[in-house]
């Protein structure tokens, strides 16, 4: 498929002395570059969601441990790993659900432990790897996540699992632009995605970009939605995928799963094996992160809720891997996930 074509979106651009972030909260209606100039500059923009989705934190993150490096005197590799120990916990602590973060960091530890006095090159070198690697995943995904679906299929996706999720193409939205791309995907729908609405303000936005018609629907349509037949597929994205196939995603997930399996939907997570937490046996073990509850009661800075009400905000829950029909991943596809099949592609 033509990936220039579909996918021209880059929400983190490295510039060889800062990290330039395109600012999720302004979007869709400003375009606001955020530059970071040192790792805690970096982790309080994951924090800020001024850069989100699983792959995404983690490629940032990357990014943060190098600008860290440029400020660091250290004569080889085990030496910079333990002066930067600081900023790899304050990295690490960013955000505590998508694994892609942890993975992404301890992957750049690996190289510091065993570089010499080329350290600082040795640790640019790999996040670029970190970020091409998954520009590479998410294409390969997108076909194989594609093959599954008929020819003239509706697709139901929650949340932003687009390019400005990922280095570019997306997850569960690279299958979607490889799924009409190639004529197998007739309607996509998207949830809005409270309470921060990275369905309304940044997926319907994405597929626009590409000229990909999408209807958004509210959260609670989803099963509304499934009743009627306009869907086959709940494909979504994922923040953690735990050695069962439980796999927490964006709050509301679950919900929808439950409602596809009701209503002889399928559903297809895809996420590159980066998300995939072989150490961690199943979803009760994830930590759920719960943001400030001021999200959910106000709306783009104005309040909607009255004084005094008080609100719970966890923002992912775990879909139990029997609702999930199929993990598509970089390395293939699992069908009915459960351990035994975990193990076969991840173990
Ligand atoms: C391509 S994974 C995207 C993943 O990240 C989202 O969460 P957030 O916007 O809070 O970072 C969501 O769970 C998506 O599925």
């Amino acid at each position: 498929m033509d990936f220039d074509r579909y996918d021209r979106i880059r929400p983190i651009r490295w510039q060889g002395d800062r990290l330039n972030l395109l600012d999720q909260r302004r979007l869709p209606f400003e375009t606001v570059v955020l530059e970071c100039r040192d790792s805690d500059a970096v982790a309080q923009a994951i924090r800020d969601l001024v850069v989100r989705g699983a792959p995404a934190i983690g490629i940032a993150a990357a990014w943060g441990l190098v600008l860290a490096g440029q400020s660091t005197e250290a004569a080889d590799g085990r030496e910079a790993l333990a002066r930067l120990g600081p900023d790899l916990a304050r990295l690490r602590a960013a955000r505590p659900t998508a694994v892609n973060l942890m993975w992404a960091l301890d992957r750049m530890a690996r190289v510091l432990a065993g570089a010499g006095a080329d350290w600082r090159e040795r640790l640019e070198r790999e996040a670029q790897a970190i970020a091409d690697e998954d520009l590479a995943a998410n294409r390969r995904m997108g076909a194989l996540g594609a093959a599954l679906i008929a020819p003239g299929s509706g697709v139901l996706t929650h949340c932003n699992t687009g390019s400005l999720a990922t280095a570019g193409f997306g997850t569960a939205l690279g299958v979607i632009r490889a799924g009409v791309a190639e004529g197998r995907i007739a309607r996509v729908f998207a949830s809005e995605t409270r309470p921060w609405l990275q369905g309304a303000r940044l997926t319907v936005w994405e597929l626009l970009q590409d000229g990909i018609a999408a209807t958004l629907i509210a959260d609670g349509a989803g099963a509304h939605l499934m009743n009627t037949g306009a869907v086959q597929w709940l494909v979504v994205g994922a923040d953690r995928i735990c050695a069962n196939g439980d796999t927490a995603n964006k709050i509301g997930t679950y919900a929808h799963a439950i409602a596809a399996r009701h209503h002889g939907v399928r559903v297809m997570v895809v996420a590159p094996s980066s998300t995939v937490d072989m150490a961690t046996a199943r979803g009760e073990d994830i930590e759920i992160e719960l943001r400030d509850q001021a999200e959910l009661l106000s709306v783009s800075g104005l309040r909607t809720v009255a004084e005094g009400v008080q609100a719970w905000n966890p923002v992912f829950d775990i879909t139990p891997a029997g609702l999930i029909d199929v993990i598509v991943t970089e390395r293939g596809v699992v069908e009915r996930p459960d351990p035994a099949a975990m193990a076969r592609l991840f173990g």
